[in-house]
């Protein structure tokens, strides 16, 4: 009975392991057994790479304890198993992409493995890990055509700068991956997500630890847009042949934002062809674009299927902790001393990216320097007058209130109201949560604008929607999305 095995399996590692490395690494598995053969389907490579290496020792000795003499021998395979043995939620969108954008996606799940480039899913026992070849690089002895230039990497963009959270912890995980192993398993490594969540730093910091790796590697970064101009500039001057060995002869090649090849159908046409001879030659790329590429009109479908070839991974919004984390890191970096809880006011009020966390720092930095005052809340009230002015307005009860009806199709008066069926009675907890999170309202104001509630209903709504949040994948979505709406 695999189903029994493998869940008493996921309840013991379900309660030796992190929930959120639980829900990352081992919820995605699924399993069916043959005979003496028990086989996990891992959704994609990078998930299956990972287990392999931190949990497969311990999913041995649980399946041996379970089944005793009889266990099954384990084997891990890229794929979807024949049927799922649990409840696995589905894997989140990154705000502003349509739910179907997986969270990560693999080159290799079933059905999508191209058959020039890799094998069809092999059987592999769970325990010993292939290690990737090193890709072999490549001196830059070809001369570099008049029109292009080496674009640079950012030198500060670095993994050691780079502030985890669980927002971005798989796109770290995959980028140091690829830093470790250039141009093998996770080629193209694919960032997606909104603006200023850190793709290009982290498309840097790979391209910074290849070159501090080897100083000689010809590491290329560029935004999609250069890509077309220099393109369109080689076309004019009857260079496009020394375009091509150009861009063909890097070990590493960063494109950023490819969102902008949209409709450019030559410049498309031109990548592919890159496209295909980096990763024929075994050249590690890194693309970024700000959503799901399947979602991306305009672009090539051949273009998007070989963009999901190597790893997919969404980087999504930072939490609240790691909006603080950011912020002090990069105080500390300008030798400034934040109090922690003026860095955790700022977090609180500046949501929507690390971009404008970054912005408003500096605001609050300039003007303690202008006005030579230390920085606390009072001055960072001061400084970022405008810009709180304009989100007490949108953060409002009466908005949220708003928004949170109009978004679940009811009345702001059911909101109010002693209604207690599923429909209002789940709209009124998350619009308290969001109330209790977005602004400074007592528990007993907020239950007050409610219909008059008492505080102890906003602090049960507030632990109901908490508990949701990480286990039903609608309000999940839901939250996020009022989240978006109601702080950018
Ligand atoms: N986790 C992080 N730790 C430290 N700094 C971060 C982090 N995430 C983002 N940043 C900083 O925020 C700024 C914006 O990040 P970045 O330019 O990488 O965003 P992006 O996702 O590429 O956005 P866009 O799509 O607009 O180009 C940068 O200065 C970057 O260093």
């Amino acid at each position: 009975m695999p189903g029994i095995t493998w869940q008493r399996c996921i309840d013991r590692l379900q309660t030796e392991l992190p929930s959120q490395q639980f829900n990352t690494w081992i919820r995605p598995l699924q399993a069916a057994q043959e005979g003496q053969m028990l086989t996990l389907f891992a959704p994609n490579r990078f998930i299956k790479d990972f287990v392999a290496n931190k949990f497969s020792s311990r999913i041995h000795e649980l399946v041996r304890e379970i089944e005793g003499e009889l266990a099954p021998d384990v084997v891990l395979e890229i794929g979807s198993g024949p049927q799922p043995t649990h409840d696995a939620p589905p894997v989140q969108p990154v705000v502003g992409s349509p739910q179907s954008a997986p969270l990560v996606s693999g080159a290799a799940t079933a059905g999508s493995i191209p058959a020039v480039r890799q094998a069809p899913p092999r059987r592999e026992p769970v325990a010993p890990q292939r290690v990737a070849p090193q890709p072999r690089v490549v001196e830059s002895e070809r001369a570099e055509p008049s029109v292009a230039h080496q674009p640079g990497l950012l030198g500060s963009y670095t993994f050691d700068n780079f502030v985890e959270g669980k927002s971005n912890q798989l796109a770290l995980a995959a980028a140091r991956q690829v830093a470790e192993n250039p141009g093998s398993a996770y080629n193209p490594l694919f960032l997606y997500g909104g603006v200023g969540l850190g793709k290009t730093h982290l498309m840097h910091a790979v391209g910074n630890a290849l070159r501090a790796d080897k100083p000689d590697a010809k590491v290329v970064y560029l935004h999609s847009e250069r890509f077309v101009a220099d393109m369109v500039k080689a076309l004019q001057l009857n260079a496009i042949n020394e375009f091509k060995r150009f861009y063909r002869s890097v070990d590493a090649l960063l494109i950023d934002d490819i969102q902008f090849f949209a409709k450019k159908d030559r410049s498309q046409e031109e990548f592919f062809h890159t496209f295909n001879a980096l990763l024929e030659g075994g050249q590690q790329m890194i693309l970024t674009c700000d959503r799901y590429p399947k979602e991306l009109d305009g672009l090539e479908e051949r273009l998007k299927s070989r963009f999901g070839w190597g790893l997919t991974v969404a980087v999504e919004p930072p939490e609240l902790e790691t909006r603080v984390a950011i912020l002090m890191n990069k105080a500390n970096q300008a030798g400034i001393e934040l109090p922690p809880e003026a860095a955790f006011f700022i977090a609180q009020r500046i949501r929507s990216n690390v971009r404008e966390l970054e912005g408003a720092l500096k605001r609050v930095i300039a003007s303690a320097h202008f006005t030579g005052k230390p920085v606390d809340i009072e001055l960072i009230k001061e400084s970022l007058k405008d810009l709180l002015a304009l989100q007490d307005k949108q953060v409002s009860l009466d908005n949220i209130q708003r928004t949170v009806a109009e978004y679940y199709k009811i009345k702001v008066a059911d909101l109010m109201s002693r209604r207690r069926s599923r429909s209002v009675a789940r709209p009124r907890q998350v619009a308290m949560t969001l109330a209790k999170e977005l602004t400074n309202h007592s528990l007993p104001e907020i239950g007050d604008s409610f219909g008059g509630r008492d505080h102890t209903t906003v602090l049960h709504a507030c632990r109901k929607i908490k508990e949701l949040r990480e286990t039903s994948s609608d309000i999940r979505e839901d939250y996020k999305n009022l989240l978006r709406s109601l702080t950018t």
